[in-house]
Parts: C-alpha cells; structure tokens; sequence
C-alpha cells in the first residue's frame, strides 16, 4: 500500500483556513407550473421563495500540509464549503479565513469564458489564480504539457470537451504554486490516464508540504489519499476525523437513507420479497497484529438476509475487489452447488474463504442477491471490507512468498 503522511499535521504546523459558526442560507425560488401560476394568478401575497440553509453552524480548522477529503450525499453541501473555504461565496453567518495562494478547481468551466481560446484563458486563470502575464508565460509549456490536448489549445473553450476542460484547468491550477488547492469532484471527467496524472501530481503536492481540500463521491479515493475527512450530512459536520472511520460512518449514513426510501416506497426499491440485507462482517480467522487477515488463514464473510416472503431459487454472490478497483476474487452460492431453501424473515449467512492470499492492502466485499435467471435483486456495493497483512515482499493482488538467489555464475 502506498505510504501515507502522518494521519495528523505537526501542532506546529501553521493554520491555513479556519471557519468559525459558519452558515450559508440560499434563497430558494419556488417554480409553480404554468397551471399552478395561472390558477393563483392575482392572488396576493403568495410565497415563491423559501430560505435553504446549506451550512450549517461550521467549525474547520486546516493545518498547513495536510489532505482533508469532503465527503456526504448529493446536495449535504460538500460544493457549497469548498466555495466558501475559497472566497468564491460569502458565509450568511460566521467567518471564514485562509491564508496563502489559493487554487480552486470547482464546477467545470469556473474562470473560463466561453468565447475565449484555451490558450488565452490559460493566461485569464492564472491571473485570477495570482500569476503575472510573464510568470504565466515561464510556466505555459509545462501547462500545455501536462494539459496536453495538443491544437485544441487554439480553440475557443465552449467547443471543449468536459474532458478537456478538466485538463486545461487543473494544468493551470497545480502550475500556479497554490499553498491550498482546492478540487471538487471534476476529476472524475477526465479518462483514466489523466486521473491518474491528476493523482500524481496531489501526491507531490502532499510531499511538498501543500494543503489539499477534495469533494469526491469516490470512498477508495478518500481512503487512499487523505490524511483526514469531514463527513457532511445536510449541511452539519457529523464526523471529522480518520479517512476510514469517516468512511465507515458515512456508510451507516447511506444506508440509513437507503432503507428510509425504500420502506418510503421511493428510490431503488427492493422486491417485496427481500427486504435488505444487513450487518456484515469480515472476521479474520486469526488476525495479524492490527486486526488484518494473514496470508494463507482464514476469511468469514457474514451477513443478514431478510425475505418478507419466501423466495425460490435465490443466488447469494460474493465479489472482493483491490482497493484500486480490480475485481480480486467473487463467488456464488450456485457456484458452490447451495441451493437455498426459500424461508422468511432473517437468516444469519457465511461464506469462509479458505487459505486466503490476497495482495498486501485494503479490498471491499460486494454482496449481491440474483434469481435465477440472473437478475440482480439486491446490489449492496462494498458492504465491508478488511485489511490484508503486508509482508513487505511483494505488491499485486495476489500473495505469493518471493525467492531470489543466483542460478549460475
Ligand atoms: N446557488 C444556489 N442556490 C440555491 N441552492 C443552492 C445553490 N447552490 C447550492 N444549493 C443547494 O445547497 C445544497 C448543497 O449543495 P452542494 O452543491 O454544496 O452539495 P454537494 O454536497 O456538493 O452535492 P453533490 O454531491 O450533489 O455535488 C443543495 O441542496 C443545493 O441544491
């Protein structure tokens, strides 16, 4: 697994945004229909506005040097802190302070304009980022390069791509020498090599000692490069704290919604017959020194399967994936010739994976519940996961015990 700065900065560190009671309301338009509007039409005093707090009550403080991951559901108001943690909108209440140069890579397009070129909004963006016209113009071939979207920089940008747009404006935020770059969840437009890019460059920012504040939908992700996350649920701070602590809260969170929809009779609602699938857990056989899974013992993937009515011919899969996304391992209960009896209510299931040897990190399970011919009833995507010891020897997906000795000579 890649090696990870220290999960909290030196007290010494200096602080680089604090927030104090921070609020922010928007005033939400109420849009009737046509029909709603022409039948209240004359009548007074009708309200079309309502007041929406998308903050709530924040206390943040960031130490220089460290990568705090924003996490929650859609519209918990990750945007909105990243925005006013930039300058980009004013609190309604409260204070926000930073200190040092600032990059911000928010909504597609944000410090673009449309009918300009690339290039000449390479030079626009970097001045409203802090950078002379010259400083600019030292640092435009490594902009066109780590862009690199080759003739199009003569374009005007609202012929661009959402791709392209990502790879212009994050090449120019990270050439600006930010002391706090900002990113929201652009980057997942861009293809895979230019994430990857994108990783690259966060990771020499961090070695660099440079404050990184990032939306992102994607957990691994979090895990993986954060030092600490701020996990937001309707505008409040609910958790704030280690990566995978955080992760594991906002999960709970999730599921809770999900159950709420579902017995709301909205959202991905399961078949009546199934109800959900619960509480699972991955117990190591014998656990490695801090609770991991050994190479060569034992895994016990266990969980609660509720029918409401008894159901015939149900498939139970298993798929383990690497914390880079690459399917590890699954099964299925067809698979290993189990045919499961149709019942009702909640029964207790477990499949053990014997004699284990997976590669040095962290995997996510993935439960899923088929019929029988195959369609998915219930997807529960990284319901756990677990930790597998790192030896040292190796890296991959697979552990195998490395020798190496001269044959001749
Ligand atoms: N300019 C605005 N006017 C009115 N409401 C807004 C405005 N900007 C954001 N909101 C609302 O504030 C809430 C928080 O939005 P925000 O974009 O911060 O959420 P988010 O957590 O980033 O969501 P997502 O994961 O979907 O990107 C949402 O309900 C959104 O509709």
């Amino acid at each position: 697994m890649a090696k990870k700065p220290a999960p909290e900065a030196p007290p010494a560190a200096p602080e680089i945004v604090r927030m104090r009671g921070v609020s922010k309301r928007f005033i939400v338009r109420q849009d009737n229909s046509l029909k709603e509007r022409l039948v209240t039409l004359g009548r007074i005093g009708r309200k079309h506005r309502s007041d929406f707090w998308a903050l709530r009550d924040i206390d943040l403080t960031i130490h220089a040097g460290t990568t705090v991951g924003l996490i929650g559901h859609n519209g918990s108001g990750k945007s909105t802190l990243l925005k006013v943690l930039g300058g980009i909108i004013d609190p309604t209440s409260g204070s926000a302070e930073r200190r040092g140069r600032i990059a911000a890579l928010l909504e597609l397009g944000t410090g673009f304009h449309p009918d300009l070129t690339g290039r000449e909004n390479v030079f626009l963006n970097a001045a409203i980022l802090g950078l002379t016209r010259a400083e600019t113009e030292a640092r435009l071939d490594e902009i066109l390069a780590f862009a690199s979207i080759g003739d199009h920089i003569d374009t005007q940008v609202k012929f661009y791509s959402s791709g392209m747009f990502v790879r212009l404006a994050f090449a120019v935020a990270v050439h600006t020498d930010p002391d706090l770059l900002l990113v929201d969840e652009v980057l997942a437009v861009g293809d895979e090599a230019f994430q990857r890019k994108c990783m690259d460059k966060i990771r020499t920012f961090q070695q660099e000692g440079r404050t990184i504040v990032l939306v992102s939908h994607s957990l691994d992700q979090v895990v993986d490069l954060c030092d600490r996350t701020v996990l937001l649920n309707n505008g409040e701070v609910v958790f704030d704290g280690d990566p995978r602590d955080a992760v594991r809260e906002f999960r709970g969170i999730l599921e809770t919604r999900r159950k709420a929809e579902v017995q709301a009779g909205g959202g991905a609602a399961a078949p009546q017959y199934l109800q959900w699938v619960d509480s699972a857990l991955a117990t190591p056989s014998a656990p490695g020194p801090d609770g991991e899974l050994m190479a060569g013992t034992d895994l016990d993937i266990e969980f609660d399967l509720h029918c409401d009515a008894p159901k015939a011919g149900m498939i139970l899969a298993i798929g383990i994936d690497s914390s880079r996304g690459q399917v590890a391992y699954s099964t299925t209960t067809r698979l290993l010739g189990v045919d499961l009896e149709p019942f009702t209510g909640t029964r207790r299931v477990r499949f053990r994976l014997e004699d284990c040897q997976f590669g040095p990190g962290k995997y996510f399970v993935h439960i899923s519940v088929i019929d029988e011919i195959g369609v998915h009833l219930y997807d529960w995507p990284q319901a756990i996961s677990f930790d597998m010891h790192d030896y040292r020897t190796s890296f991959g997906t697979v552990h195998i015990e490395p020798r190496f000795e001269i044959v001749d000579g």
